[in-house]
């Protein structure tokens, strides 16, 4: 077996030695809701939310004054096996979308005041295709890794991870299925839209890219270098990131989660500073979800990717926080206590 490239010594040092999270804070959220005028309980996961924020930030009091989604872009090589509806050509267009205000993650980020900052990664630049070759070599994999961690630079409190990408729902499926087992069709769904003989060629696609790299697919980060795509390892760095600066994370959906699950197979304790923000429509999600003992948030349907499920669970956490902040007390208000 191939000893793991020395140009991941680094990252695999970041993701074994994470920091714990703050259980006084997390008591210190409980001692607050206790004492706001609700029965005990009757928030549900908001008022898990709450603790969520307070434990990874480490702080008593948790905010979410500078909240931010990113958008990390890359392109596929694997577009040329026909695995998408849409051209390549749409990644760098999006992009521009992104930025002029026009997508769906603008104007949610619009509308809830969350900063949307998108990282292009070399979108002239595709990946090679996974099906004749690996994605990337080690070197640029590790340096792609180390350029994410840029993204907790501004010192957000709260960080969504999102991506745009055409073609990486077909390598998303690729990398479940070197992690988890099974065949390209256990992981492949329909992307940005496939019909049925396009679904058949996603699968086809991941079946073909598993038994190339068969000899090499033995550590996640080499998983990730030959099948994966640049946005997967800058989420990968972001996410590694954050843990070390106390800023939790939101992941958004199929694509995303795969840069959870390599850090998960490398330490499973490396993303309990994450939160899945939904379970997305791309029909495998779940299963892999699943496959870390997680569940999305939210379940809206959705399967755009971009931080919008993300970006929709961070909206769900300043309501909680808000009313953390703002909700009378039991004496402050003259509510009686419980009874009992
Ligand atoms: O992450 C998801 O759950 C998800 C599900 C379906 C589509 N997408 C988005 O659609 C693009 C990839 O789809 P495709 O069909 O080109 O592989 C990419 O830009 C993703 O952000 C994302
Ligand atoms: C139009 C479009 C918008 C997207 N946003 C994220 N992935 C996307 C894919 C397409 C095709």
């Amino acid at each position: 077996m191939p000893a793991l490239n020395p140009a991941y010594a680094d990252i695999v040092e970041l993701l074994v030695a994470v920091p714990e999270g703050d259980d006084a804070a997390v008591a210190a959220v409980r001692q607050r809701d206790a004492q706001l005028t609700k029965p005990p309980g009757s928030l549900g996961k908001l008022e898990e939310l709450v603790e969520f924020l307070a434990r990874w930030q480490h702080r008593a009091k948790p905010r979410l004054a500078n909240p931010m989604v990113t958008i990390f872009a890359g392109n596929h090589g694997v577009t040329a096996q026909g695995v998408s509806s849409f051209p390549q050509e749409v990644t760098a267009q999006m992009v521009a979308n992104f930025t002029n205000g026009g997508a769906a993650i603008s104007q949610i980020c619009a509308l809830h005041e969350i900063n949307l900052r998108v990282f292009e990664l070399a979108l002239e630049l595709p990946t090679g295709d996974i099906t004749r070759e690996a994605a990337l070599d080690d070197q640029m994999c590790a340096a792609t890794i180390a350029y994410g961690m840029e993204a907790v630079a501004g010192k957000p409190d709260l960080i969504c991870l999102g991506e745009m990408g055409i073609g990486n729902t077909t390598v998303a499926a690729a990398i479940n299925a070197a992690l988890y087992g099974g065949t390209g069709a256990d992981w492949v769904g329909r992307g940005t839209g496939v019909d049925d003989a396009g679904l058949a060629r996603k699968a086809d696609a991941v079946d073909r890219a598993l038994a190339l790299h068969a000899g090499a697919l033995d550590h996640p980060l080499s998983i990730l270098a030959r099948l994966g795509g640049r946005e997967i390892c800058a989420m990968l760095g972001a996410l590694v990131a954050a843990r070390h600066q106390k800023v939790p994370v939101i992941i958004d959906g199929y694509v995303a989660t795969t840069a959870a699950a390599i850090a998960h197979a490398i330490n499973p304790a490396s993303i309990n500073h994450c939160l899945f923000g939904h379970v997305s429509a791309e029909t495998a999600h779940g299963k892999a979800l699943a496959k870390m003992g997680q569940v999305g948030l939210l379940d809206l349907g959705l399967r755009l990717g971009e931080g919008s499920g993300a970006a929709l669970a961070a909206v769900m956490a300043k309501t909680a926080l808000h009313l953390h902040d703002n909700m009378a007390t039991f004496d402050s208000a003259g509510v009686s206590g419980k009874a009992d």
